[in-house]
């Protein structure tokens, strides 16, 4: 992919719906020309209702107010107030993932509930990498359902990378332990591994997690290096609660937010930036192998508030 303006315009497309919700919910809100009050009222319940979350509404609306109370203030002046402070909430937790572990493999285990979007991520990630050099593996650690299995597989040769799988039902914990020995024997950099989502049995998911980080701690007590977490933006506030119950089972160590294209509900973003602090490394606003691209937090605040 042709990087810049490629990347770019396909951001704004793809975060077309987000950017015109929080466009025309703050179109008109400039009543008396200057910032009062009530115009703080209508910026702060547009923020709302963008899904950008009460508290990122308020932080946003005390800003708005420190700086610029009772002086004027054009529609496009507003909104690019607004994109500046959405970019203070998101600069602190926009981190790409690298690769800096030693020994290598770098193992990134990456969790989400089926549908996330979690194997297609993963996809893109060590495309992401590829083009960064890096030799990458992956493991097929969701071996509760062979369509699973079979998905990933599917997108590992589009991209030519291996996959260590092992059989439907078989043991997560063992096709990880098989992974990380073929990539340390073979000198791989990132090693990325799926991982089933049945949220709906928490004890369940907990326990595979906790005997995958076993089988790892035993071959390098530093796997795994990340825990990335996968949330689907269009779930808006749903994609919040996923972050909680996700937090109890593992230690999330970052996040990746998918469908932000094709959703209104893009403001979760800065929600989830808010809330939680959390790393986000990454946003997918499409379902090729380059709609994955490193967070960069003011363009995306940009792209929010509808300015281009
Ligand atoms: N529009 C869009 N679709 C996406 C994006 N990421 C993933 N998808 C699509 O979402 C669907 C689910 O993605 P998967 O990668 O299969 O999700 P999963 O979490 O692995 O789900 P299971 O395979 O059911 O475990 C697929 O149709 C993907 O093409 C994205 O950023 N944008």
């Amino acid at each position: 992919m042709s990087e810049g303006t490629s990347w770019r315009d396909r951001l704004f497309g793809g975060f077309r719906k987000t950017s015109d919700r929080l466009s025309e919910n703050l179109t008109g809100v400039v009543g008396t020309a200057k910032l009062d009050d009530a115009t703080l009222d209508d910026v702060e319940d547009a923020l709302i209702v963008s899904d950008l979350g009460p508290a990122a509404a308020r932080r946003i609306r005390d800003k708005l107010a420190e700086k610029r109370f009772g002086l004027s203030i054009t529609e496009q002046e507003l909104k690019e107030a607004v994109a500046e402070e959405i970019a203070a909430i998101l600069r602190p937790v926009a981190k790409p993932l690298e690769i800096t572990a030693f020994p290598r493999p770098q193992v990134i285990l990456v969790i989400g509930v089926n549908g996330s979007g979690k194997t297609t991520t993963i996809a893109k990630l060590a495309h992401l990498f590829q083009e960064d050099d890096y030799g990458v593996l992956l493991a097929a650690g969701d071996t509760f359902r062979a369509a699973a299995i079979g998905q990933l597989k599917v997108w590992a040769d589009r991209i030519g990378v291996d996959v260590v799988s092992g059989p439907e039902g078989g043991d997560p914990a063992s096709v990880v332990f098989d992974a990380v020995k073929q990539a340390t024997d073979t000198g791989i950099d990132a090693l990325i591994v799926d991982t089933a989502g049945r949220l709906q049995n928490k004890r369940e998911l907990m326990d595979e997690l906790a005997k995958i980080r076993k089988v790892l701690g035993r071959l390098n007590p530093e796997a795994p290096h990340d825990v990335v977490l996968v949330l689907d933006a269009t779930n808006g506030q749903n994609a919040l609660n996923q972050i909680d119950v996700f937090k109890e089972v593992a230690n999330v160590t970052g996040l990746i937010m998918t469908k932000l294209d094709g959703t209104a509900r893009g403001g979760v973003l800065v929600a989830a930036a808010e809330q939680y602090g959390l790393p986000i490394h990454a946003i997918g606003v499409g379902e090729k192998i380059d709609d994955l691209r490193p967070f960069d937090p003011d363009l995306v605040a940009k792209v929010i508030a509808g300015i281009a």
